[in-house]
């Protein structure tokens, strides 16, 4: 379990995490979803131990982390995949950490093979490292101690389709094991696939917190048929509102079961009916987020 409350880290006159709690469990994969710059690096940098709060505490499995006797072998934690000692290798720095915990030096092999890192790449220098054999190693180190709470900060970057798909298997069988994994992305769809909770920051505020379906839900409903023009009529009609898809169909406010119910009493056939899809669910983190966003988006027509 990680445990943050009212959370704060002000540097000079700029508050870059602002009164910030939450709890991330056992068994589930929380998500930390913002923009660049909104505060999740430093809030993670501070659950970790490496940066002091202003205010507010961060405990993991109850206690500060600082407190924990042999830290690596209670949280695994991956900060900065470029972080590493760039003139080792990667079997070096694995062998390293063994040592430092305690650990027998067959967990750095265990762990290349969970990374899948071959051993040619094991016995080359980090500074040869793509992006992505990099985070692969930075996993690797952050489970070598075999603990029950991980926090990741960005470790999709970098990772190709298929590396981002083998981190979802990883961390979904991790959690199921009952650990305990904070995330963080600047990528909604990223934190889409791999989260079961969801926390959203913006500007070093917690702006949403839920389970991925309930805020998915949120994003109402997507609906087409094989008459458009009676769907919309029959939806009128339920006073659900309607907002039309330039491919055909409509987005809805109102859940699928509403729509359903709708269209069905006025006996119009859908050829589709289902929970909002992320395009919806983006529009949502960049609304929830606009205040924080470097880049506004410019309005059609202006200059
Ligand atoms: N050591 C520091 N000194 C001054 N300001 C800092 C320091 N570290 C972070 N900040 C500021 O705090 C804010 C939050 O930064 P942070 O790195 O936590 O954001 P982030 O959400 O992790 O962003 P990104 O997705 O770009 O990594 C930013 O405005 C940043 O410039």
């Amino acid at each position: 379990m990680i445990t943050v409350q009212n959370l704060t880290k002000r540097y000079g006159d700029h508050v870059a995490v602002d009164d910030v709690s939450f709890v991330c469990k056992p068994g589930q994969v929380t998500g930390f979803l913002g923009p660049n710059g909104a505060g999740k690096s430093t809030t993670m940098r501070i659950i970790a131990g490496l940066t002091p709060a202003t205010s507010g505490s961060a405990t993991v499995g109850g206690v500060a982390y600082t407190d924990i006797p042999n830290p690596g072998t209670e949280v695994g934690v991956l900060l900065d995949a470029s972080a590493q000692h760039a003139g080792r290798t990667g079997a070096e720095i694995l062998t390293l950490s063994a040592l430092t915990m305690g650990l027998p030096r067959r967990r750095v092999d265990e762990m290349l093979d969970l990374v899948s890192l071959s051993p040619k790449e094991a016995g080359r220098r980090v500074r040869n490292y793509s992006l992505g054999m990099r985070q692969r190693l930075g996993i690797a180190n952050a489970l070598i101690g075999d603990p029950r709470i991980l926090i990741l900060d960005e470790p999709a970057n970098g990772l190709d389709p298929a590396g981002i798909h083998w981190m979802r298997s990883l961390l979904r069988d991790y959690a199921n094991r009952g650990g305990t994994v904070l995330l963080s992305s600047h990528l909604l769809h990223e934190i889409e696939i791999i989260a079961d909770e969801i926390l959203v920051i913006g500007q070093g505020r917690i702006v949403t917190a839920g389970t991925k379906d309930s805020l998915l839900a949120g994003a109402g409903t997507r609906v087409r048929s094989l008459d458009d023009v009676a769907l919309f009529d029959a939806l009128r009609r339920a006073d659900i509102r309607t907002q039309a898809v330039p491919d055909g169909g409509f987005t809805t406010d109102a859940t699928p079961e509403e729509v359903g119910r709708a269209a069905a009493a006025a006996g119009v056939a859908l050829i589709e009916l289902r929970t909002g899809d992320g395009a919806q669910l983006e529009e949502m983190f960049l609304q929830l987020t606009a205040d924080t966003q470097r880049e506004q988006p410019t309005p059609q027509g202006a200059l």
